[in-house]
């Protein structure tokens, strides 16, 4: 059986039996008809998906892998800020008339620093210190950038990694500020697994661990019963993933480099609603 799924279903049931509902606070998220969007929040959840073991897509519901990746090449190797470069419609929503959402992900990645070893930005930099100094502790990443926060559409919520290498393995922590578990909780553990599997391969390491941690995990109050009947559904064993092996360059890994096999899955739930 998929360890992701047990992870989500007791995660989501943490909080749906122990969480703290919003109802009666002041929220920032509505949906789209103006009602506050309210959610029962557990905080500081943290979830570790050991990558040797398996790949952590849900089988509960089919994670939708080629658009997750698609946007975190989006972030991660396109480094754009911009909606027009990402191939699905999920960011439309806080971009403006020019498909920008601003000072956000890709641009802040895409953003030049000086370092020892030369001026490059945060990803080259991850890329350089995992090939030539893999035993370094400040192998990390971080776009909080207070500087530019009143020019983002979302601030940020994934928004840290930290590599770190053990052996040939290399692990990483992601640090959320805050995660739409119906919505995004695997779409983001996909995305940044893949990650993983793509910076060990070109940089001659194999994937470890993934920590996710996340501060503030909420359901959405519409989303309560579409979660309860999920986590009651059947569970399968998670599917396999490959990576293309030929890409040796991170810069040239596209969505068709990711083989999926055997992904048994419940239907999909269409139609969930996505807070604003
Ligand atoms: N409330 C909220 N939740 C989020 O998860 C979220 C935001 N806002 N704002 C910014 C981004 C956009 N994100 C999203 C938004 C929609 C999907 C979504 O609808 N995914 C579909 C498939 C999409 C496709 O294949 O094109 C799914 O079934 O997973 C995923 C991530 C994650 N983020
Ligand atoms: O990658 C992502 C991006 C966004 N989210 C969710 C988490 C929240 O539900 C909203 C953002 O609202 P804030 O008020 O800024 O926290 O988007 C996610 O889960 N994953």
């Amino acid at each position: 059986m998929s360890k992701a799924d047990v992870l989500f279903v007791n995660m989501c049931r943490g909080i749906l039996d122990h969480g703290f509902s919003t109802e009666g606070q002041q929220v920032r998220a509505k949906w789209a008809d103006g009602a506050p969007a309210h959610t029962i929040k557990n905080f500081g959840v943290v979830n570790r998906y050991d990558l040797q073991e398996e790949f952590p897509a849900l089988t509960l519901r089919p994670t939708a892998i080629k658009s997750a990746v698609d946007e975190m090449l989006w972030i991660w190797q396109k480094k754009s800020n911009n909606v027009n470069d990402l191939n699905s419609h999920i960011w439309d929503s806080w971009a403006d008339e020019t498909g920008s959402i601003g000072k956000a992900y890709g641009y802040q990645l895409g953003v030049k620093y000086r370092f020892a070893q030369g001026e490059m930005d945060q990803v080259d930099n991850v890329i350089w210190q995992l090939k030539n100094t893999p035993y370094s502790r400040r192998i990390m990443t971080n776009i909080y950038n207070f500087n530019d926060l009143m020019e983002m559409g979302l601030e940020p919520c994934a928004y840290s990694m930290t590599f770190n290498v053990t052996g040939d393995r290399l692990n990483a922590i992601l640090n959320q500020r805050s995660q739409d578990i119906l919505t995004a909780n695997n779409w983001n553990v996909v995305q940044y697994s893949v990650l993983v599997h793509m910076l060990a391969q070109v940089c001659g390491l194999v994937p470890g661990e993934l920590v996710h941690v996340i501060a503030d995990a909420h359901i959405y109050d519409r989303h309560v019963p579409i979660v309860e009947e999920l986590i009651e559904r059947p569970q399968y064993p998670a599917p396999k993933f490959r990576l293309n092996p030929d890409v040796k360059d991170f810069y040239d890994f596209t969505v068709d480099d990711i083989i999926i096999e055997d992904y048994q899955k419940n239907p999909q739930v269409k139609n969930i609603p996505v807070a604003i």
